[in-house]
């Protein structure tokens, strides 16, 4: 019970607190002050908002005094005046929408881009802690939601005291009595404002939340479509999404009723104060201490007095809701960077000497070391194959040399330059990836192609297809080179997509070949197509290949045998079969097993 009072006693804390505030403000401040002159554009509009009320207003009560007393000739300059100010009211009201149009959007452009270019610079290890889903919520559901602090509310910080103040001065002007009835409103305002704040801000921060963990699910469903259909789970995700789904609607419909009644209320109290002065008012223009225009004037700036009163609390309620969405996108921001600089597809560099691990320390977690003390010297101009048992580290020498995580202590060289001191662009321009499982951007063949550097041209593709034996299959399709191939490259066979990524490697021309060879097996005349694609794309480069094929291993210049981070045997496959250990125990299992790759 203490416990629980004392955890409301902490929200409440928290919601008074402007810590949160400045804190959103500090990241927000920077595109707020680019946008400066769609800001000061919006202010003087205010400004004009704030002057057209006062007179809009006086104008009432003018022409209806002008009128009671008969003095009709008045009216002569009365009309034309009120034409003007029609017209002044016109040209603010666009400007007013076209500046906060600008000022929102530019900033949220702006940070959106920025949170793009933070994430693309961030280390993998970083992105890999967030949820994709989590992420694209960040572009979605928390940039929309962050309105609250850089739109209207920004500059109704500013208007709404403001035209109280200046209501308020007038209002006492026509009566000091009907005015301070029309203060009664404050007290209420502020602490409905409060309360109500404080619900909306718990009640959106459980939205935004939600919305990410919808959008994670989503991303899985869209990811995992295969897995989902082979392991018939399409009743349990629909039974997840649908219950989140009705989760958030409970929760939208919560904030509904907590806005409507925060309005209603506001409302209510506004309509009161109205009714009292325009009775007290009545009183006072029949006992002759205010005239007709006077009342008229008084009770229609009544309700500018009222609405900046509970505004000022709704304000800060709507503050509450997007301190919630900047939080979960500075997360993101607030995650450190290697470089600012993003890196571009350099031509590659020459390699003529060798790949050096020296006494590399890593791990993924900080605890458990995957190498310690490890050191390797590939020469360049080998085929080297790195074998080992799943979890021995191979892919992890992969990361390490493209820079993909960082050792923890140790160096590693590139024809004796540290990979610490290259650029991301000057180190990635050594290798060409070929990784397992291919990964095609959703566009054409030839839009996959041209990604691999700079200055490509289309007899450049044609003949790095050809020798990738994909070039008369990428002929017969519909549109050749220019046939979209869908999402991740779905309408193509397995096959297909391995020799158009060894052609996209080709085309890159890089001096080191990194392959990590495909387990799944292909029929046997593909594997003999993507095979010969690889041989030629091994012609004069430096190869380490994560082989899983006894061929690629009996072909190698050298074998690495990697076991729990260690390097356990080294040497030609002629070699370490006659010798007992790691790598004659890996070939008699792939012996035992009848592997159909043997020998091809
Ligand atoms: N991103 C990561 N975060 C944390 N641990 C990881 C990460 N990637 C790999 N590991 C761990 O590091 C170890 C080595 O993984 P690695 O992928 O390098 O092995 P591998 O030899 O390539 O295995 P396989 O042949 O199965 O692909 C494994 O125990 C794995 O669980």
């Amino acid at each position: 019970m203490i416990e629980r009072f004392r955890c409301h006693l902490l929200v409440i804390k928290q919601y008074f607190s402007l810590h949160d505030i400045q804190r959103a403000f500090s990241i927000l401040l920077p595109y707020i002050a680019g946008q400066w002159k769609a800001y000061l554009g919006l202010f003087v509009c205010v400004l004009i908002d704030i002057s057209l009320t006062l007179s809009f207003a006086w104008f009432l009560g003018d022409v209806t005094d002008t009128v009671v007393q008969g003095q009709l000739y008045r009216m002569k300059w009365l009309i034309p005046l009120g034409a003007a100010l029609i017209v002044l009211s016109i040209i603010s009201t666009y400007y007013d929408i076209y500046f906060e149009a600008v000022a929102v959007n530019a900033v949220k452009k702006e940070l959106k881009t920025n949170l793009y270019q933070h994430i693309l610079l961030l280390p993998i290890k970083n992105v890999s802690s967030f949820h994709s889903g989590q992420l694209l919520s960040n572009f979605t559901n928390d940039i929309h939601s962050i309105d609250g602090v850089i739109g209207r509310s920004l500059v109704d910080l500013i208007k709404l005291p403001l035209i109280s103040i200046a209501v308020f001065i007038y209002l006492v002007q026509i009566s000091w009595e009907l005015s301070l009835i029309s203060l009664l409103i404050a007290p209420a305002a502020i602490i409905s404002g409060a309360v109500f704040g404080l619900m909306l801000r718990r009640n959106s921060s459980n939205i935004l939340n939600l919305a990410g963990s919808m959008n994670s699910l989503l991303n899985e469903t869209f990811q995992g479509f295969f897995v989902i259909r082979a392991f018939t789970l399409e009743h349990l995700f629909h039974k997840k999404y649908s219950s989140q789904n009705r989760e958030l609607f409970a929760l939208e419909i919560k904030d509904a009723k907590i806005r409507g009644r925060f309005h209603a209320g506001g409302d209510g109290i506004g309509s009161m104060v109205y009714l009292m002065c325009l009775c007290l008012g009545a009183y006072f223009v029949s006992s002759n201490v205010i005239t007709v225009g006077s009342l008229l004037a008084f009770v229609n700036l009544t309700n500018h007095l009222v609405y900046p009163l509970t505004g000022l609390a709704a304000l800060w309620a709507g503050f509450q809701r997007s301190v919630s969405a900047v939080e979960r996108i500075s997360k993101v921001l607030e995650q450190p960077v290697d470089s600012t600089v993003l890196p571009q597809n350099l031509l590659p560099q020459p390699f003529l000497k060798s790949i050096q691990f020296h006494n590399i320390t890593f791990s993924y977690d900080g605890q458990h070391n995957l190498f310690d003390d490890f050191n390797l010297i590939i020469p360049a101009g080998k085929v080297v194959a790195i074998v080992g048992a799943s979890g021995a580290g191979k892919s992890t020498l992969f990361n390490l040399l493209q820079g993909f995580y960082k050792p923890q202590s140790g160096v590693i060289l590139v024809d004796d330059k540290s990979t610490e001191e290259l650029s991301d662009s000057q180190l990635r321009s050594y290798f060409a990836h070929v990784p397992q499982e291919t990964f095609l951007f959703d566009g054409t063949v030839m839009d996959n192609l041209l990604v691999a550097r700079r200055g490509i041209t289309r007899s450049d593709i044609v003949q790095a297809a050809a020798i990738a034996n994909i070039h008369s299959f990428i002929q017969s399709l519909p549109d050749g080179y220019e046939t979209h191939i869908g999402e991740r490259g779905v309408r193509l066979s397995g096959g297909q997509k391995q020799r158009i990524a060894i052609a996209r490697a080709i085309l890159k021309n890089s001096p080191i070949l990194l392959m990590d060879e495909a387990t799944s097996a292909l029929d046997s005349e593909t594997e003999y197509q993507v095979k010969e694609a690889l041989d030629h794309l091994m012609i004069n480069r430096t190869t380490l290949v994560i082989a899983h094929r006894l061929s690629t291993i009996r072909n190698a210049d050298w074998i690495i045998v990697l076991d729990q981070g260690k390097i356990v045997q080294t040497g030609r496959h002629e070699e370490l079969i006659t010798r007992q250990g790691m790598y004659r125990n890996l070939y008699d299992s792939f012996v035992r097993k009848g592997v159909a790759a043997v020998g091809r």
